[in-house]
């Protein structure tokens, strides 16, 4: 009777297995998606967010790849060696890659917005929470697992760390191409100001999953021109296909829905 019909409900309810008790990270209608517009008078500063620690070894860079979306700076992520820790976090986050997104012009790029501003540029630094999980793969899915510091760029002087980088592009023009990297210290592409955003959200990129703290930084670098020219002459595609330039690689804005972006400055 309804006896049997509620318990049985009560049942698959209290299973830990149900899929309401799966972190929030299931995407379809996600509620916490990303990127989003930064409005900066809605920011509310708490005084309890600390500057961010950042210690890189820049002997843990190992390559720079091309993976059809952008090109990527990929980390030796077996030990602590290159973490972030403080600022929004609770735990300590290994740097796993950094890697950016661009225009086809300078009149866009940008994921994520400042009072609708949009930038030429964004780079994003991936870090993985190795206080609770065993790897980057794992994390990727679990609450809390990945912490992404955001950095606009903006047209202006030349920057002399990211000419290394941009030095290397041409070798990793097409899709699934790789060169080695040895030694570069990503602290040098973070600006002096230690001010930021931080919310919940996602990956900007398939899987799209509701794991990230981002940390968005509120002044941007400065890269200039020919700089950024280099990034557009990437591929999309492998190489014998039919061209296609590596621009315009960024998602659009997401809601914000039941969200509350925090600032560490008043
Ligand atoms: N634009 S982003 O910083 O949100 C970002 C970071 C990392 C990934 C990796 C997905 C790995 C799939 O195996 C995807 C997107
Ligand atoms: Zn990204």
């Amino acid at each position: 009777g309804v006896l049997f019909y509620t318990l049985k409900a009560l049942l698959v309810i209290l299973l830990p297995v149900h899929p309401l008790w799966k972190s929030p990270v299931s995407v379809p209608g996600g509620t916490r998606q990303s990127p989003i517009n930064i409005q900066w008078r809605d920011s509310v500063y708490d005084p309890c967010l600390k500057p961010l620690t950042i210690q890189y070894d820049p002997s843990t860079c190992l390559h720079i790849w091309n993976n059809g979306y952008s090109f990527l700076v990929e980390f030796e992520d077996s030990a602590d060696k290159s973490i972030i820790t403080v600022g929004p976090l609770e735990c300590h986050y290994r740097l796993k890659q950094f890697h950016f997104h661009w225009g086809a012009i300078n009149e866009w790029g940008s994921e994520h917005t400042v009072d609708s501003k949009v930038f030429p540029a964004e780079l994003h630094l991936v870090h993985w929470n190795a206080n609770k999980f065993s790897s980057f793969e794992e994390a990727i899915s679990e609450d809390n697992g990945l912490a992404v510091i955001g950095v606009f760029l903006k047209i202006g002087t030349h920057h002399k760390g990211l000419q290394k980088l941009v030095d290397a592009l041409p070798a990793v023009k097409h899709k699934d191409t790789s060169v080695e990297f040895d030694v570069f210290d990503p602290s040098c592409l973070m600006p002096s100001c230690p001010d930021y955003w931080t919310y919940a959200g996602s990956l900007t990129t398939p899987p799209l999953t509701e794991s990230v703290t981002w940390i968005i930084k509120k002044r941007p670098i400065e890269v200039d021109q020919d700089q950024l020219e280099e990034f557009r002459l990437l591929l999309f595609t492998s190489a014998g296909e039919e061209e296609k330039k590596m621009v315009d690689n960024f998602r659009p804005l997401q809601p914000l829905m039941n969200r509350t972006v925090r600032s560490s400055f008043e």
